[in-house]
């Protein structure tokens, strides 16, 4: 049985960056089904909280946090250390590119890729194991579209995709308000060969 952390999104270090909220990430790692030994790639990687929830999850297993942001590196770090996933290798880099020298992967997440989307996937594709499964998080139209376009076209693959809207309730003195988070998109992609 895999420990599920559960962590909620006040407790990680944040800056400007933007975070994969929790209602997310539970799905994500859900969809990744991640074991204790995998390999993980996150692709821009943020403030570290999915990396780190899936290094929580994979305990034998290693995260490779891809960042481009030096800004989202120092919290990816910070978090790590915060919540002791000592199993996050922290890349400061820019995906394609700094997916080279990483070994190949049980799940990749991609959470980001400014403007590099179609060689993120090439990459990815050749850095997915056999039965690996990669999670895609799209919050733009065009990044649904290239991403389901691009793998429903690739025969080796099984694709699912759904939209989530979360709405979240706050308590605020007498009443309970409802607080709507942005939609989003996940696209997962599961090798059968
Ligand atoms: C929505 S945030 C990811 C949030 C993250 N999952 C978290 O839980 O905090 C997207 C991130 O992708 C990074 N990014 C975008 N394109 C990238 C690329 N090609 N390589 C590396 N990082 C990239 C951005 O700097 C940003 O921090």
């Amino acid at each position: 049985m895999t420990y599920f952390p559960g962590i909620s999104d006040d407790e990680f270090l944040r800056g400007d960056i933007p975070m994969t909220k929790q209602e997310v990430r539970i799905l994500v790692l859900n969809k990744a089904k991640i074991r204790p030994t995998d390999i993980i790639i996150d692709i821009g990687a943020g403030t570290g909280s999915l990396s780190i929830e899936a290094a929580l999850q994979a305990p034998q297993g290693t995260v490779y946090a891809i960042e481009r942001h030096p800004e989202g590196v120092d919290l990816i770090r910070a978090n790590a250390v915060k919540f002791g996933a000592a199993n996050v290798e922290v890349i400061s880099g820019t995906a394609p590119t700094a997916l080279q020298n990483i070994p190949k992967a049980d799940a990749i997440f991609i959470g980001g890729s400014g403007g590099h989307l179609q060689e993120i996937l090439k990459q990815s594709n050749y850095l997915l194991k056999s039965n690996g499964r990669l999670v895609i998080t799209a919050i733009t139209v065009e990044t649904l579209y290239e991403a389901l376009h691009t793998m429903q076209a690739k025969p080796e693959f099984t694709v699912e995709a759904f939209g989530m809207q979360v709405t979240r309730i706050k308590h605020i003195k007498t009443s309970n308000m409802l607080q709507a988070l942005n939609p989003i998109y996940l696209i997962t992609s599961t090798k059968n060969i």
